[in-house]
């Protein structure tokens, strides 16, 4: 395997430099040396460091921290609708901070010789054969990579865990591919091979590689429901659905009309994400179109595969009726759709916010968009809390329940992702399963609001599956961690004596999710053909996952199920060493 040496370059004097710095500045703040040195050019781990061990890691460019004019949670009183208003008064929160995304690969050379050894009792699959043409990859896009002197060919090494089955229904041993030592060569973003080093070293030997030891490495989060205005007003405090919508959401909500402060919202919210290793999202932006094109030009700028949508409301949104009034929905969307449905990797979702906010008349809108555009996906809330869906039977008395009240207006189809589904019965997950649709589990959110538990066991029967993802639903959700969603996913299961598994956890988070957006044929796992959208987690990021976990790579499918559970239950942000969009780095954890 060929080396990339960078040699005396500026790039060097440049680090060295850095690092002198860095090491200035801990020797004032009397911390413990820095775990790493430069050597030849590059930074290296020590090998007396347990956390960096015998591995060999890059670091990038200055991960500049951004500081947004935080948005003042709204406090308007509703007057007249369902929505009540709430006299408590909150301040408004500190200000975040977030990540630079443009960073730029860097090439280090693979330890000598592999300390990985074959995969002991784990299975190794098979490479998938090469996908037919993606319409997400990167010849289609509109403008070029980030770091346009990036190499065409280039490889990432290391410990590689995805999916090639569902785990909910097919063995573990059969559904889980890790390959301990890995390689994955990338073409112009795209996986070209993917399998064990040493199948591939004859092959790719020539190619610069970056290896990441003691590391696991993934396909990217896959967030398949998110409200990016709402950034802003995470963690409102002490209401329930419809009053903190009212309270809350819908006067944060206003403030986008203006496409500069959404245009600030949404470089922060994508630092976010891709910092919290989730490369992929269904999102909601706002009633205004503006809002939907400052969220797809700021995606656009960054090469990511994004799904989003101007909400569509025409009834009880106290504050934000006159501004809707005037321009109805169906043209704004109808001219959105034509802008960015499929501009590069964008996506676009017809986004209805819930039925207690759409009239009759805009829902069929709704529907003739998709008749118009086929392979749009439809966005919405379903069936969250008790109170709303009560209020959906007074509203629609003649349908036979909430999920109907979307059918009877045609919108339940192969490309309907709704978001929570907590108060669903079985007869509407069998139809949800009939007609293909797909579900965001979102506990973090159904727990912050005090929904309820969502019926996993009922999603994934075995006898009516229904397409299942995890979604932060930031704000109301109370992270954009994919790894904190897991951690509350599970112990929603527990609190209904249901099992959820580490890998069914991960599968979830990945092309679980994928397969929620039908984004399965690019997205979502190492096949080769698929764009190299992954990161690499760090099992021993924190002090506690250091002391939690050893820095040996895993040999078992037990021992694998273990590291990956403390990730699952323990991680956050803070376990995402690196995310790389379409083979790029865009991220990364120093
Ligand atoms: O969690 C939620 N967030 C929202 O913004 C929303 N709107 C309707 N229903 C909703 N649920």
């Amino acid at each position: 395997m060929a080396l990339q040496t960078t040699g005396e370059s500026a790039y060097s004097v440049w680090l060295s430099a850095r690092l002198r710095q860095a090491r200035q500045r801990l020797r004032r703040s009397n911390r413990a040396e820095l775990p790493w040195t430069l050597r030849k050019g590059l930074l290296v781990g020590r090998s007396r460091s347990r956390r960096i061990g015998r591995g060999v890691f890059c670091i990038g460019r200055g991960n500049h921290a951004p500081t947004l004019s935080h948005p003042p949670l709204g406090r308007e009183p509703n007057q007249n609708s369902k929505f009540k208003a709430c006299p408590r008064v909150r301040k408004a929160a500190p200000q975040e901070q977030g990540g630079d995304s443009k960073l730029k690969t860097h090439h280090c050379p693979p330890p000598s010789p592999s300390p990985l050894s074959p995969p002991g009792r784990l299975r190794l699959h098979p490479i998938t054969p090469p996908l037919p043409h993606s319409p997400l990859r990167l010849p289609q896009m509109s403008s070029p990579p980030a770091s346009t002197d990036a190499p065409r060919l280039q490889a990432i090494r290391g410990a590689f865990l995805d999916f090639i089955e569902d785990p909910f229904y097919a063995p573990e041993a059969e559904s889980v591919r890790y390959v301990p030592d890995g390689l994955l060569v990338i073409e112009s973003g795209i996986i070209k091979a993917f399998g064990p080093y040493n199948d591939l070293e004859s092959t790719y030997g020539h190619i610069p590689v970056t290896a990441y030891l003691g590391r696991l490495i993934t396909p990217g989060f896959i967030d398949t429901h998110i409200h990016y205005p709402q950034t802003g007003m995470m963690a409102a405090y002490g209401e329930q659905l419809l009053q903190w919508l009212s309270q809350y959401t819908f006067p944060t909500e206003k403030r986008f009309q203006d496409k500069a402060y959404a245009k600030e919202v949404a470089e922060f919210f994508l630092d976010q994400l891709l910092s919290h290793g989730t490369t992929t999202a269904l999102v909601f932006a706002t009633v205004f179109p503006q809002s939907v094109e400052a969220f797809f030009e700021a995606a656009e700028a960054r090469h990511l595969c994004m799904i989003a949508g101007k909400v569509m409301m025409d009834r009880h949104a106290p504050n934000l009726s006159s501004a809707i009034r005037p321009r109805p929905s169906y043209t704004d969307t109808k001219a959105l759709i034509q802008t960015w449905h499929k501009r590069g990797r964008l996506r676009y979702a017809v986004t209805p916010r819930f039925a207690a906010t759409s009239s009759e008349a805009q829902l069929q809108r709704a529907r003739q968009l998709l008749q118009e555009f086929p392979d749009v996906y439809l966005h919405t809330h379903l069936s969250e809390n008790q109170e709303e869906v009560a209020w959906i039977a007074e509203l629609f008395p003649q349908s036979k329940g909430y999920l109907d009240v979307y059918d009877q207006a045609g919108l339940v189809t192969d490309r309907f992702c709704l978001s929570h589904g907590v108060q669903l019965s079985e007869a509407e997950f069998q139809r949800l399963s009939q007609a293909q649709s797909a579900i965001a589990f979102c506990p973090t959110s159904n727990l912050f609001l005090g929904s309820g538990l969502f019926k996993l066991e009922q999603a994934k029967s075995p006898s009516h599956p229904v397409k299942l993802g995890l979604g932060t639903d930031v704000g109301a959700g109370t992270s954009f961690s994919m790894l904190q969603t897991t951690n509350e996913a599970y112990k929603v299961a527990q609190l209904r004596r249901q099992s959820l598994s580490p890998f069914q956890a991960l599968f979830l988070a990945t092309l679980g999710g994928a397969r929620a957006l039908s984004l399965d044929g690019h997205l979502g796992s190492f096949d080769q053909g698929k764009d190299a959208d992954f990161i690499v987690l760090d099992p021993q990021a924190t002090p506690l996952l250091a002391f939690r976990n050893t820095a040996a790579v895993p040999r078992s499918l037990e021992a694998l199920a273990d590291q990956v559970f403390s990730l699952v239950i323990l991680g956050d942000d803070r376990a995402v060493q690196a995310t790389y969009v379409l083979g790029q780095l865009v991220h990364e954890r120093y």
